[in-house]
């Protein structure tokens, strides 16, 4: 297959372009009607850095990295509407395995309604990767510099699954056989809260990040873009019933999990009470659950207050330059 039969391989497998696409795949740029604020974010899936072909099949691959990018357009309250995909691909991964990731690039397009609309395909010495642009409307941003004192600092879904799914793929295996299959689950396949992203941003929440460093680094990012002190309470942070089973079976305290993992993909955000009460009630419409774990106080950094102990929370959690 040479790169064009690969990129008709590629498109084969997408759904039509929305109605929004007036120039789709197959020119030199895809056309699109925007008429609206648009967010705009890049993510990259690096073999050996995001994923392993051990640790995820191809079109996992591209349906993680497909939700990692639209995700930052949740995070905005925004709604995801266009995509391209870059791809490096290297001469080890046979073609069939190369194809499937669209498998995965598909169905989160369907899944997330967000027209593939155009990418890249090139050869490489290094690891297989690939780069995910994602554009999206947003009526009114949720920055991360919006938190206000008094506010209600809340997490969506649960932490610490995806971190303790990559240790049961890394070969840490532990607990029963149906812990350790939904902690993978977990792992392979974030779900981004658009929806909610978007409920949050018409209601009038002051600040939303996604988690995919980990809960401390994404609070610390809010407090210092907010110029605030986030206070949270750690045994309010939700954490996956089996990161808790888990956790136990090796040895490690859960919370860190849910600190420090990172690739969770929830959202944690801050809103003033009243936003907060309709958040919630919203919350159970959209099937996002949320939970309240602290609040938005004067001052700087984060503290966690924990068996009656206050102690800072610093910013570790996945960083690249220092590992
Ligand atoms: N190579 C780059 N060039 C320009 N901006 C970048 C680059 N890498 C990251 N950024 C920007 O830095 C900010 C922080 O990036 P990052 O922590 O990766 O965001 P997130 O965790 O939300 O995906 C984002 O606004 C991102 O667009
Ligand atoms: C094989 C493998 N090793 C380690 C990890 C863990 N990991 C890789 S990147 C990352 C952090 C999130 O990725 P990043 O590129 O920093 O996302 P961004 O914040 O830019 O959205 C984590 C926890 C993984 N997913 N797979
Ligand atoms: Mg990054
Ligand atoms: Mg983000
Ligand atoms: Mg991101």
């Amino acid at each position: 297959m040479d790169e064009f039969a690969l990129i008709r391989a590629f498109v084969a497998k997408l759904p039509p372009p929305g109605a929004d696409v007036l120039v789709p795949i197959g020119d030199d740029c895809a056309v699109v009607e925007g008429g609206s604020r648009l967010a705009v974010t890049t993510d990259a899936a690096v073999e050996g850095v995001h994923f392993r072909r051990d640790t995820m099949s191809p079109p996992q691959v591209g349906y993680r990295a497909m939700a990692a990018a639209v995700s930052d357009i949740a995070a905005m309250g925004g709604q995801p509407a266009w995509i391209t995909v870059a791809l490096a691909v290297p001469p080890s991964w046979p073609e069939d395995d190369v194809v499937a990731i669209y498998d995965g690039v598909a169905e989160a397009a369907g899944a997330f309604g967000a027209s593939v609309v155009g990418g890249d395909v090139v050869s490489t010495q290094g690891p297989l990767w690939m780069s995910i642009t994602a554009v999206g409307r947003v009526e009114r941003p949720i920055t991360r510099a919006g938190a206000r004192p008094g506010d209600v600092l809340f997490v969506t879904g649960n932490l610490g699954g995806s971190a303790a799914g990559l240790d049961i793929l890394l070969g840490r295996r532990a607990g029963s056989a149906i812990s350790q299959a939904v902690l993978v689950e977990r792992h392979r396949r974030p779900t981004p809260r658009i929806a909610f992203g978007r409920e949050a941003a018409r209601l009038g929440a002051t600040a939303l990040d996604d988690i995919s460093d980990g809960l401390a680094s994404e609070l610390n990012e809010i407090a210092e873009a907010s110029g605030v002190r986030l206070l949270f309470e750690g045994d309010r942070v939700p954490i996956q019933p089996e990161v808790t089973e888990y956790a136990r079976a090796v040895g490690k305290d859960p919370l860190e999990y849910a600190l420090f993992g990172g690739e969770d993909y929830e959202l944690v955000g801050t809103a003033p009470r009243d936003v907060f009460a309709r958040l919630l009630a919203v919350a159970a419409v959209v099937g996002t659950p949320i939970t309240a774990i602290g609040r938005v106080e004067e001052g700087d950094g984060v503290v966690m207050r924990r068996d009656g102990k206050l102690s800072v929370v610093a910013r570790r959690g996945y960083n690249h330059f220092e590992r």
